[in-house]
């Protein structure tokens, strides 16, 4: 991806500073909230169906997470992604521990109905959400970025973008497609880590996609975005890492370096392909 698109995606960003609404699970939501304020967005986490779906106009992008789904949440989830896609409000899903029951699987079926814009999920959940055989470990990856490939391009029928995250990060809208080298093995060390760079997703097409007719150019518009908040997200990790004597520091290092990494530094250092 070239390095104007990137700076632009990153400044669009920053200067307009998103309201990101978030129904996110009982584990990630202080981080999720920190990861969007350090990152210079604003969150929102609005979960009750009596309000959501009228919270989520408000919002320039929504971020919706299955960690620890209830019959309740589900409801409410439902509800809000409905009035986003038909708003074309752009919204995101993280389809945490997909693999695990056929709950989890019965309600990404339903949600995926409302056409979510990006998909951002590890290697075993995006495996497991296109019906593949995974090895995933509840919350967590058991299988490689590489494996899930054909599965992300599969997906790509439900969603505009799918990302697969892991060692390398994969983002495709089905024709293009981006490699990220960037990030730390740390990352994996950190609860919610993942679901907060879902909501950081959030903010970046929030901010950089406009509502518009043209699919092709939107989804063009969604894959850049997605890719510079890849390549933002692991640089910080990567300077946090460099800092850190382990979880509890990289956390507190990590949240510094997404609030002082600047565009120059950002582009200085890519590690992103075409792939
Ligand atoms: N082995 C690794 N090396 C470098 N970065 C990683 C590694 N594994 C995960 N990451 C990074 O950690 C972040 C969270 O991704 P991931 O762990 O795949 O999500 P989840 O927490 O949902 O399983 C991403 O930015 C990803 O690039
Ligand atoms: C541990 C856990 N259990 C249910 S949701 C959750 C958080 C998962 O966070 P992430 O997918 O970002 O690692
Ligand atoms: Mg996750």
């Amino acid at each position: 991806m070239r390095s104007d698109l990137i700076h632009h995606c990153f400044t669009t960003f920053k200067d307009t500073s998103p309201l990101v609404h978030n129904i996110t699970n009982d584990v990630a939501n202080n981080t999720v909230a920190n990861v969007l304020l350090a990152a210079g967005a604003s969150p929102a986490m609005v979960h009750d169906i009596n309000e959501a779906p009228e919270f989520v106009q408000l919002a320039q992008a929504l971020a919706i997470n299955i960690g620890t789904l209830t019959h309740t949440t589900l409801q409410s989830m439902l509800a809000t992604v409905e009035v986003a896609h038909t708003q074309s409000i752009p919204w995101i899903l993280d389809p945490v521990a997909v693999g695990a029951s056929s709950f989890r699987q019965q309600a990404c079926t339903e949600l995926l109905k409302f056409k979510p814009d990006v998909i951002r999920g590890n290697a075993s959940e995006i495996l497991a959400l296109a019906g593949m055989s995974s090895r995933t470990k509840g919350t967590d990856s058991g299988d490689s970025v590489d494996r899930a490939k054909e599965a992300a391009q599969q997906l790509t029928q439900y969603a505009k973008v799918v990302v697969i995250t892991g060692a390398i990060d994969w983002a495709t809208d089905g024709t293009h497609s981006y490699s990220v080298n960037h990030g730390h093995p740390m990352m994996t060390q950190v609860t919610a880590l993942g679901c907060a760079l879902t909501a950081l997703i959030a903010g970046f097409i929030g901010a950089n996609t406009l509502k518009t007719e043209d699919s092709n150019s939107n989804s063009s518009s969604l894959l850049n975005a997605a890719t510079t908040a890849l390549c933002y997200y692991g640089q910080a990790g990567e300077l946090a890492a460099q800092e850190a004597q382990g979880p509890g520091s990289f956390y507190l290092h990590f949240l510094d370096a997404l609030y002082n990494l600047e565009a120059q530094t950002l582009i200085d250092h890519l590690r992103v392909t075409s792939s």
